[in-house]
């Protein structure tokens, strides 16, 4: 029986892909085998050694100390481009908030007082305040062009706006999918100094910290729009209140509420709510779910973020063994040894290499002996060692 402990809420449809023959899951468990998360904050928690897989039902993976994991041997997993569509539909209603003023403008209904006659003059007299501008023709900037920000992109173009982005690291397979008359940036510089509209989707992480500063917001066009439904910190949000209450920016629009951003008039914040449609949440818990079932029942990886990808069909008639160890000289050899000595015949063997970690499994001819087992786990460099029968 695997045993898997839950942080959050994880959609039911997730849940259902793994067995309740095989797995026993609950938010409160001893000695669980995986734990599947979405924004629960891990990097102060206390993860049990029993932990062999972490699966976030999601693409950020900043609240999960993957370094750490990584240095134990535990497979980190996400949910890549599961949740990209609900994030862009968010990120285009806000181009659209903002470009109108609706959020502002409601705000100002919704105070209204006195009869109908009054409300009606009143809104005659104050709508001139909430003027707003259409989006064909403008120039939407995109930072990063992954899963989101590749549709943010293309949807954009479809609304009739120029688009730019930028993406030091784009994937073969987004730039196929990227409309081809998306103009290409050198630059985080060139595209804030070139759009009415920036929009982040990076993930957060040293590199990203601060991307958008008082020197960066000191380049955008006056009156210009900044969108964060990434993470906060990607924005520094006293340069971004400095730039609104200064006149240069005209809104800023964010998915993570502060004391400082939250009641500000040129600030709209919404409670995190990019992935938050019943689609995206059961894409990213039946992807996440399925991953991590693979890796606990056959040690097959897909879509980690520490772990090379792996797929060794079952087929053997023995054991499989599946060791995770440093990427250094020698491990192979130390392990084909250890099952050598102990009569065991390889069926079939898989080896790669991520960065620092390289991850092997050998499907044997018979039953492995603890003692084996115990044998390779003692060899330097190995993180770790599990026998799946
Ligand atoms: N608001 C929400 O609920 C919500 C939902 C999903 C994702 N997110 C956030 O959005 C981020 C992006 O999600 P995604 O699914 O598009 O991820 P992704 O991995 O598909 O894309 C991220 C892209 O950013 C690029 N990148 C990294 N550093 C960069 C830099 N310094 N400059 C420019 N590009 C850079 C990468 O090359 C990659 O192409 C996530 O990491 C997460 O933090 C938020
Ligand atoms: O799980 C959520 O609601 C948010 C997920 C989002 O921040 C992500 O990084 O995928």
């Amino acid at each position: 029986m695997y045993k898997v402990q839950t942080l959050n809420n994880i959609s039911v449809k997730g849940l259902e892909r793994l067995p309740r023959e095989q797995y026993e899951v609950a938010s409160e468990i001893g000695h669980p085998d995986a734990i599947l998360v979405r924004s629960a904050k891990m990097h102060d928690m206390e993860i049990p050694t029993t932990v062999k897989a972490i699966g976030r039902a999601g693409a950020g993976v900043n609240n999960i100390p993957v370094e750490v994991m990584s240095r134990r041997g535990v497979a980190v997993f996400n949910a890549p481009g599961a949740n990209a569509n609900a994030v862009k539909e968010l990120v285009l209603a806000a181009m659209l908030l903002a470009a109108r003023n609706i959020c502002q403008a409601w705000d100002f209904a919704r105070r209204l007082e006195g009869d109908d006659a009054s409300i009606n003059q009143q809104t005659e007299a104050g709508k001139k305040n909430f003027v707003g501008f259409e989006l064909p023709g403008r120039t939407l900037g995109v930072v990063g062009l992954g899963a989101i920000g590749v549709k943010v992109a293309n949807a954009a173009r479809l609304l009739g706006m120029e688009v730019i982005g930028f993406d030091p690291q784009i994937t073969v397979r987004r730039a196929w999918q990227l409309a081809s008359d998306v103009r290409q940036a050198h630059t985080v510089d060139e595209v804030v100094a070139n759009s009415d509209f920036v929009t982040l989707h990076v993930p957060l992480n040293e590199h990203t910290k601060g991307l958008i500063n008082a020197e960066r917001l000191s380049l955008m066009p006056e009156q210009a729009v900044v969108l964060n439904f990434s993470r906060a910190g990607i924005v520094d949000d006293e340069a971004v209140i400095a730039a609104l209450d200064g006149g240069r920016l005209h809104g800023y629009m964010c998915d993570f509420p502060s004391n400082r951003l939250k009641d500000h008039p040129k600030v709209v914040t919404l409670p995190h709510l990019g992935a938050s449609t019943r689609e995206a949440e059961e894409n990213c818990a039946i992807m996440v779910a399925d991953q991590v079932r693979d890796y606990l029942e056959n040690g097959n990886v897909r879509n980690s973020v520490n772990f090379p990808d792996m797929n060794m069909p079952r087929g053997g008639k023995g054991d499989r063994l599946a060791v995770v160890n440093a990427n250094v000289p020698n491990m192979l050899g130390q392990i084909s040894t250890a099952l050598a000595d102990a009569g065991l015949n390889i069926d079939d063997m898989y080896n790669k290499s991520r960065g620092d970690l390289a991850y092997t499994l050998v499907d044997v001819e018979g039953k492995i002996p603890d003692a084996v087992t115990q044998r390779i786990a003692d060899v330097e460099g190995v993180l770790h060692v599990r026998v799946i029968e």
